[in-house]
């Protein structure tokens, strides 16, 4: 799956433009979980929708298994599963049932469906009414009826928002077992601790860009990412004398995090000629969470708006009342 050069501007009812998605090249490579990451408003719940033909892209090329869409889409759809939002299941129908409504149409065998409802470990639970499930029953469900078709890819918006940590932890086996199996996931999340354990690669993208891609482990041993842990008796001066030495530093507890040291002693003289003795320094080794702060640091919330320069020419969207979530506007 890619993207190349891929926009999408937005007008909103107050007549306000907002560029949601601003020349986006994305590779997501077969097989195997793929982490789609960033802030709130970056774009991503935008992207899935244009590639699912759910949004027109202003500009831009897409393709799905090597096939332009949303052009070539009808010939590619029955090897994609996508849970973006909440599908609609009959309440009063068992989780069993509302798949077997879906399957029998497309003339999915009722092993496909014993197999779903096993996938995502609703087997148990599968004659119970779908209006007393669960949250993370119902995500489940919305999964299982995805992998109805036996997809190649899996795009998953969000998959648990709003579920307990039991309920994430469930999920996220799931999906680790799914892209074991040989599924390629793309993964939209923002529980980054989630993603760092069952994604192999992740893009991370701000106000509509890609800020970076890669391998987890090359994304978290890049050392210009490092962070250095400081402790000092006086944080706030040491603060103060760091950030005016051009490091970012982020006060936490007793301790300084400090990025973008590459030579810690930098850190120990800066301090040292200032008459601040550092009583313990230690280089933290990378995680998901500090390389994501680092990348989105500066990413506004809600994406780039207001008239840009170069915007003109484009065809845009009003605003089509399919927003979802909060109002952002
Ligand atoms: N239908 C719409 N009309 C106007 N603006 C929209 C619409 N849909 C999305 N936007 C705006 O586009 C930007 C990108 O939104 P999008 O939902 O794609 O981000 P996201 O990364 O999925 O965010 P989140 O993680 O909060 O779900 C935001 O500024 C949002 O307010």
């Amino acid at each position: 799956m890619e993207t190349a050069g891929l926009r999408k501007v937005y007008r909103t009812r107050a007549g306000r433009r907002v560029v949601a998605v601003d020349d986006l090249d994305l590779v997501v490579p077969a097989g195997g979980v793929h982490g789609f990451l960033g802030p709130n408003g970056s774009g991503k719940t935008t992207t899935i929708r244009m590639l699912l033909g759910l949004a027109r892209a202003n500009r831009g090329e897409m393709r799905l298994f090597g096939e332009t869409v949303p052009a070539r889409l009808p010939a590619v759809m029955d090897r994609v599963g996508a849970v973006v939002e909440e599908p609609k299941f009959v309440p009063t129908f068992s989780g069993r049932k509302n798949l077997q409504l879906l399957a029998r149409p497309l003339g999915i065998p009722s092993t496909a469906v014993d197999a779903a409802l096993e996938q995502v470990g609703l087997d148990t639970r599968d004659r119970d009414r779908y209006g007393g499930y669960s949250l993370g029953m119902r995500q489940r469900l919305a999964i299982a009826a995805t992998l109805l078709k036996q997809p190649e890819l899996l795009i998953l918006d969000e998959p648990t928002n709003g579920l307990d940590p039991a309920g994430i932890r469930d999920i996220r086996d799931m999906i680790r077992g799914l892209g074991e199996s040989g599924v390629t996931v793309l993964l939209s999340s923002h529980i980054l601790a989630e993603v760092q354990q069952v994604c192999h690669s992740v893009s991370i993208i701000g106000n509509g860009h890609l800020l970076a891609s890669g391998p987890v482990a090359d994304l978290v041993g890049d050392n210009t990412l490092s962070v250095v842990r400081v402790y000092v008796a006086d944080p706030d001066a040491a603060t103060g004398i760091l950030e005016a030495a051009g490091y970012h530093v982020a006060r936490a507890g007793d301790h300084l995090d400090v990025e973008g040291a590459q030579h810690p002693e930098d850190i120990t003289r800066a301090l040292a000629d200032r008459g601040h003795y550092v009583r313990a320094l230690m280089p933290v080794r990378g995680d998901l969470e500090s390389v994501f702060l680092q990348l989105t640091r500066d990413v506004t919330l809600g994406g780039a708006s207001g008239p840009l320069p170069g915007d003109l020419d484009d065809t845009e969207d009003t605003d089509d009342g399919d927003h979802h979530g909060e109002d952002r506007r």
